[in-house]
């Protein structure tokens, strides 16, 4: 069961429901500006073609006698190969470039473009497990050729651990997407000049079976079927088990459970030594973006929840102090505040399940003589329900509060200047003793050179910056080249030797400064959730997968208690 705080769990898990980038694609013709066809990428309007060959085109390195290659990211340093020739493959590189990070490997950000760019397609919801582990440099060659005989592709597939209905399945799922292009195959697609042409698969851009039924009936236009019989690759494929394969894949129906599966299998191909996670699923009530630090005068704590929420759903955040009279909650004194805000959430994976998402937000001040020991929610439908979300009968516990990250006084002097560097400003309680180190521990993933970078620093004790609400800051600079994005953990050493963490922090957030809600709330009614004997595990909702195999095709258990 699901129980927050759950790393690296929680960055698969929110990177699964997040909408990458705005797409646009044209269509008018079966041929279309490949130029154009680009910018979708993942979703918005569908043409994701090479986005399904790149994951193909890594896996391909797998052997399946040695356990080694599979999805590893390996692709990246491949690029320049005569087996990886295309624009698609160069542009999909620099679509992938920018969103791995400390937890989601290259090779998973491709899993899950794979899962995107199928759902957005009207395919099916392919599940999708986190965990690959990046090769960092260059697998075997192995990407099968359109000029290859049926026996060698045969082989080639068997040696990558599929079977000769896997490899027909594979190729017919593969080839519902994008098309051919002139001028890199100019034996198969007739162009002239620098102009881009794709030639497509078939008449439509959506993952649907009309590569199969198309090729069944005789009036298919694959160009690797119809086109140059030296490069009729499909042809070749397609009827290498008599089309018994293709027969069984002839239906709307029968096409998406069989790519479904097929897919899934590809994109679990990876090096026998690596171990997926389980599937990820949607947590019903998913906590993020949770931060305490300091503000101008006092402490600021944020949090957001996402949930399925209908127009009249309210949220309230909850809060039990950690020092004073009250702390912990005592004499039943909870302080609790209205969201600031929501917004929907989508991706295209909740779209295809028709799933409507909402994320409400919340930035409260705290007095630092109060802190903050644990929150939680308590939802309002509008319709009489009422749902107190207490990560399980636990609360949302906060570890500590001796070391805090200030993002709204840091600052990426690479995007303010030129000059390399990202300032890092720490919160450290100065009524505690002087600690004994200060450091952050970063990690960068999205570099230029596709290899991970990581490295520690330490912070110094600014006095050029006055204390604010007991606490004294320590500065430093991550000079190192951390690429798009930086992922850096915090730590203060005290005098003892104890150290605490602020952990997982982003360099997205740097200089963000955020704007507390002014009214803040207090009561001594209702119950402190957390630990309340009687809380019940209710099946929330039964998301099922419309293809029967897809990621939320479990029951989700969530402990709720009514109140
Ligand atoms: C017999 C094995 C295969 C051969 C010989 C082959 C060959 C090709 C060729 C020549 C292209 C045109 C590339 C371009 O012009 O950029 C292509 C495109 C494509 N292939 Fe394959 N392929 C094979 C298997 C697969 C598999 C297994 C998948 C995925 C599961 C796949 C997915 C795609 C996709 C999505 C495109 C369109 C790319 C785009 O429009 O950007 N292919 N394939």
């Amino acid at each position: 069961d699901y129980h927050w705080p759950s790393l690296p769990y929680d960055a698969y898990e929110e990177f699964f429901v997040r909408r990458l980038s705005a797409g646009r694609v044209e269509f008018g013709t079966a041929r279309y500006s490949v130029q154009v066809a680009r910018r979708d990428k993942y979703h918005g309007r569908c043409g994701v073609g090479s986005t399904c060959s790149k994951v193909y085109h890594d896996v391909a390195t797998h052997n399946i006698t040695d356990g080694t290659g599979g999805l590893d990211g390996s692709i990246f340093f491949e690029i320049d190969r005569v087996e990886n020739v295309g624009a698609g493959m160069n542009n999909t590189i620099n679509d992938f470039s920018t969103y791995p990070s400390k937890y989601l490997t290259r090779a998973d950000i491709i899993a899950i473009a794979t899962v995107f760019a199928v759902a957005t397609c009207s395919g099916p919801v392919i599940p999708f497990r986190g965990g690959r582990v990046d090769a960092n440099i260059a697998g075997p060659y192995g990407v099968p050729n359109a000029s290859d005989p049926i026996d060698s592709l045969t082989s080639n597939f068997a040696h990558q651990g599929f079977n000769t209905s896997e490899m027909i399945q594979l190729v017919a799922c593969g080839h519902t997407l994008g098309g051919v292009r002139y001028p890199d195959f100019p034996d198969v697609v007739s162009g002239s000049g620098s102009t881009t042409i794709v030639d497509l698969f078939d008449e439509t851009q959506q993952f649907d079976h009309n590569i199969v039924s198309q090729y069944l009936d005789g009036s298919t236009r694959d160009p690797l079927l119809v086109l140059n019989q030296t490069m009729a690759s499909d042809l070749r494929v397609f009827s290498s088990d008599g089309n018994v394969t293709m027969q069984s894949m002839n239906s709307a129906d029968s096409f998406a459970q069989a790519c479904a599966t097929v897919f899934d299998k590809m994109l679990n191909t990876v090096p026998s030594d690596v171990t997926l996670t389980d599937e990820i699923t949607l947590v019903p009530f998913k906590v993020s973006a949770v931060q305490l630090t300091v503000g101008t005068s006092q402490l600021q704590f944020q949090a957001s929840v996402r949930l399925e929420a209908t127009q009249s759903t309210t949220v309230k955040m909850y809060w039990c102090d950690r020092y004073g009279s009250a702390a912990n909650c005592s004499g039943n004194v909870q302080r609790f505040a209205a969201s600031g805000g929501s917004q929907a959430v989508s991706s295209p994976v909740t779209t295809a399940m028709g799933i409507t998402l909402e994320k409400y937000s919340f930035v409260v001040p705290v007095n630092a003589s109060q802190s903050i020991s644990k929150f939680w929610f308590v939802v309002d439908y509008g319709n009489g329900t009422t749902v107190t979300a207490d990560n399980g009968g636990t609360d949302y516990v906060i570890d500590q509060d001796e070391v805090l990250w200030v993002p709204s006084m840091s600052t990426d002097k690479s995007v303010l200047d030129s000059s390399v560097g990202i300032f890092i400003a720490a919160a450290v309680k100065s009524s505690g003793s002087t600690p004994s180190r200060v450091y952050i521990d970063c990690f960068g993933r999205a570099t230029s050179d596709f290899l991970p970078v990581n490295a520690t620093y330490d912070l110094t004790l600014n006095t050029s910056i006055p204390a604010v609400a007991g606490y004294d800051f320590y500065t430093g600079t991550a000079t190192a080249s951390f690429g798009a994005t930086m992922q850096f953990d915090l730590y203060a050493v005290d005098a003892n030797g104890t150290s605490y963490v602020d952990e997982y922090r982003q360099s997205g957030l740097i200089g963000v400064a955020l704007v507390a809600a002014s009214s803040v709330n207090s009561t001594t009614s209702g119950t402190v959730p957390g630990g309340v004997s009687g809380a019940e595990s209710v099946s929330l909702r039964n998301w099922s997968s419309r293809w029967g195999v897809g990621m939320l095709g479990v029951s989700l258990l969530w402990t709720l208690r009514y109140i």
